[in-house]
């Protein structure tokens, strides 16, 4: 089984724009996105999180039930969801999260009345580190791509959601599915899960990889709003989770996306004669009312379906 490429970003000099080791990275990140859509992040500042959020989402997932319901949210992707047996996974998210008070409004007040200091602070500092992470990676894509004049204005668009999820581990000698196949629909996903692994991510071959991140690292997996951004260039990687273990697994996503009112689109440096404009703008909101109630009819659907021309 191959290995999905690991991009260290731990040093201060690879993150700064300008800078030899910011090309070198950005090099690397680009050979990743094509051959693979995903990367391996070595980011060491977040080893000191380590601890603190996992025991922030035991506390959380560890709530009865009729408090995280609380959280249910008809839109999709919001809030608290449990899938039906017999997979066991749980999530539970909160958007816009780059505003530290919806981290306290969203989650914290709903979910313990009495205010929980600690929980939104373990979050959002998690969260903070994360999104400035998410937005180096997008100016070395938007940079590689010769479309960096682009960037700030997509950046200032992007909606943070953070999704904290737990998987049951397996308790038969067979592996047992957490997440089924899929790929992302949004711009950029970035992952940091628990000693338990389980995430397997496909290469273009069609051979499942197995993921087995270190502590300091942060897995970086692209979506298809990215795709149609780039018009056409990176391919979102198809994944899913597979539970080996008879150990809880978690994992604390941050997901990002454009908000509503913003219209994902080409920008002219990707559009020519030989590519033309393969994608409508779109709104990613008013593709998330229509996804869901494709996916409530378990019809397989996606941006692109949406948005092609
Ligand atoms: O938990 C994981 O490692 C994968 C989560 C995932 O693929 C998703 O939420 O889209
Ligand atoms: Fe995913």
């Amino acid at each position: 089984m191959g290995m999905i490429p690991v991009i260290d970003f731990s040093k201060q000099d690879s993150i700064k724009p300008g800078i030899h080791e910011w090309d070198s990275t950005k090099l690397g990140v680009r050979q990743a996105l094509e051959e693979y859509g995903c990367f391996e992040a070595l980011f060491d500042p977040v080893v000191e999180h380590r601890s603190p959020v996992f025991r922030a989402l035991e506390e959380l997932f560890d709530l009865p039930l009729q408090t995280k319901n609380l959280c249910v949210s008809d839109k999709p992707f919001r809030g608290y969801y449990a899938s039906p047996p017999p997979t066991s996974y749980e999530s539970i998210s909160a958007d816009d999260v780059h505003i530290a008070e919806n981290v306290e409004q969203l989650l914290t007040t709903r979910l313990w009345p009495q205010g929980n200091m600690s929980f939104s602070k373990t979050m959002v500092s998690f969260a903070q580190l994360v999104m400035e992470l998410e937005k180096t990676i997008m100016r070395m894509i938007s940079e590689s791509f010769g479309v960096e004049k682009y960037v700030d204005e997509l950046i200032d668009s992007t909606n943070y959601q953070l999704r904290a999820m737990k998987y049951e581990g397996s308790n038969t000698s067979e592996p047992t599915s957490g997440l089924v196949v899929h790929h992302d629909q949004n711009m950029l996903t970035l992952l940091y899960q628990n000693e338990v692994n389980g995430l397997e991510i496909q290469n273009k071959y069609g051979k499942w990889m197995s993921v087995k991140p270190s502590p300091n690292s942060i897995i970086v997996i692209i979506g298809e709003s990215l795709s149609v951004w780039l018009n056409g260039r990176l391919s979102p990687p198809c994944h899913r989770v597979m539970m080996t273990e008879n150990k809880v697994r978690y994992t604390i996503g941050v997901f990002a996306w454009t908000k509503g009112g913003y219209l994902v689109k080409a920008p002219k440096g990707l559009v020519d004669d030989k590519i033309p404009i393969l994608f409508k703008p779109y709104d990613h909101e008013e593709f998330l009312k229509i996804f869901s109630t494709q996916l409530a009819q378990e019809v397989a659907y996606d941006v692109k379906t949406y948005c092609s021309i």
